[in-house]
């Protein structure tokens, strides 16, 4: 995808000694942490403004975030010379705010959780006349998200065995599957990875049909949509897509394992797919049979998350820890 279709950049793709070693396969981390707003966000979200500044003149762009959709949001529009709101909930770290308005965006805080905001900024976007960016629910975000996929083709010596995903309301899982498609892997098994209590595919793949959680009570919150997007549940129907959850706990020893292994700080929300690999559950799955042993290799998404810092960690190891 060129420059002009997106803000994204080519991150790199580099092998875990520590995970390969682990699952005795070759580990390779697609480094989304790199990018300009500190996680894959920038892709599709970048993508999608891009085709709204080029297919109309708006107003400006609205978008509801736990924070790195907003994060994008705002990057997209300051290069882009758009107005830019983005609602958080009051789930969002402080730190946020500041980089959000740094960004030169209107920033507006509205309920607890994500659902909350976004429906404050759908009421903003009609009373405004603002164009809705959605931080995962949209195809112009999944099209831009799929551009993973094809760096990993072009970088990859062969197919990969399994690709690791971390799901909020699934858009990134959405672009990896659309991506897969186009570069004809769609056989390879994805493995979603989400929290206790921000679950919302899991619970849905369960129960057979979209469920809305009752509340997020994990504190990825950036993980914390409470009800995932339909084409999200479409694919998770496929025989070659897992889901899995870990706790909290297991995520943050994936964040403090990936700082000292890979010199990386990432958040909750990308810890819990780093978790699939320092937590055994991929050993699991290949223990039961439904992976293969030994993996061809895995490709872990890591997707960043710019809502982390080192109070921000102290913190959340302080609270999950309790
Ligand atoms: C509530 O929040 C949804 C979204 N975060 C989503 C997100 C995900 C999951 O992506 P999704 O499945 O929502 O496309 C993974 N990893 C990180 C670091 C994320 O920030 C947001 O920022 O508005």
């Amino acid at each position: 995808m060129s420059k002009q279709n997106g803000f994204h950049v080519v991150t790199p793709l580099i092998e875990s000694t520590g995970m390969s070693k682990r699952i005795g396969t070759t580990v390779y981390l697609k480094m989304e942490s790199s990018q300009p707003t500190g996680s894959f966000k920038i892709r599709g979200i970048g993508y999608m403004c891009q085709n709204v500044a080029s297919s109309n003149k708006s107003k400006g762009v609205i978008c509801s975030s736990g924070g790195n959709a907003g994060m994008a949001t705002a990057y997209a529009a300051r290069k882009l010379k758009l107005p830019v709101t983005i609602v958080l909930p009051s789930s969002t770290p402080q730190l946020v705010v500041q980089k959000l308005k740094d960004q030169g965006a209107t920033v507006k805080v509205k309920g607890k959780v994500w659902d909350d905001a976004n429906a404050e900024a759908l009421r903003l976007a009609q009373s405004e006349g603002l164009t809705v960016i959605h931080p995962f629910n949209h195809p112009l975000v999944w099209k831009g998200h799929s551009s993973i996929v094809r760096e990993l083709k072009a970088s990859l010596p062969s197919k990969p065995g399994a690709i690791v995903v971390s799901v909020g309301g699934g858009g990134l899982f959405c672009g990896i599957m659309e991506g897969l498609d186009e570069v004809g892997w769609g056989d390879v098994p994805v493995l979603c990875m989400e929290t206790v209590g921000a679950d919302c595919l899991n619970v849905a793949r369960k129960a057979g049909e979209l469920v809305t959680l009752p509340d997020i009570t994990s504190e990825a919150t950036c993980l914390g949509a409470k009800t995932a997007c339909q084409q999200a549940f479409e694919y998770s129907k496929r025989p070659s897509v897992i889901s899995e959850v870990v706790t909290d706990l297991q995520a943050l020893e994936a964040v403090e394992l990936f700082l000292d292994e890979e010199r990386v700080l990432v958040e909750l929300a990308c810890g819990a797919s780093l978790a699939a690999v320092y937590s055994g559950v991929i050993q699991r799955l290949q223990e039961e049979g439904r992976l293969p042993k030994p993996l061809d290799s895995l490709v872990m998404i890591v997707c960043g998350g710019s809502s982390v810092n080192l109070a921000q960690l102290q913190h959340l190891q302080a609270v999950i820890r309790k």
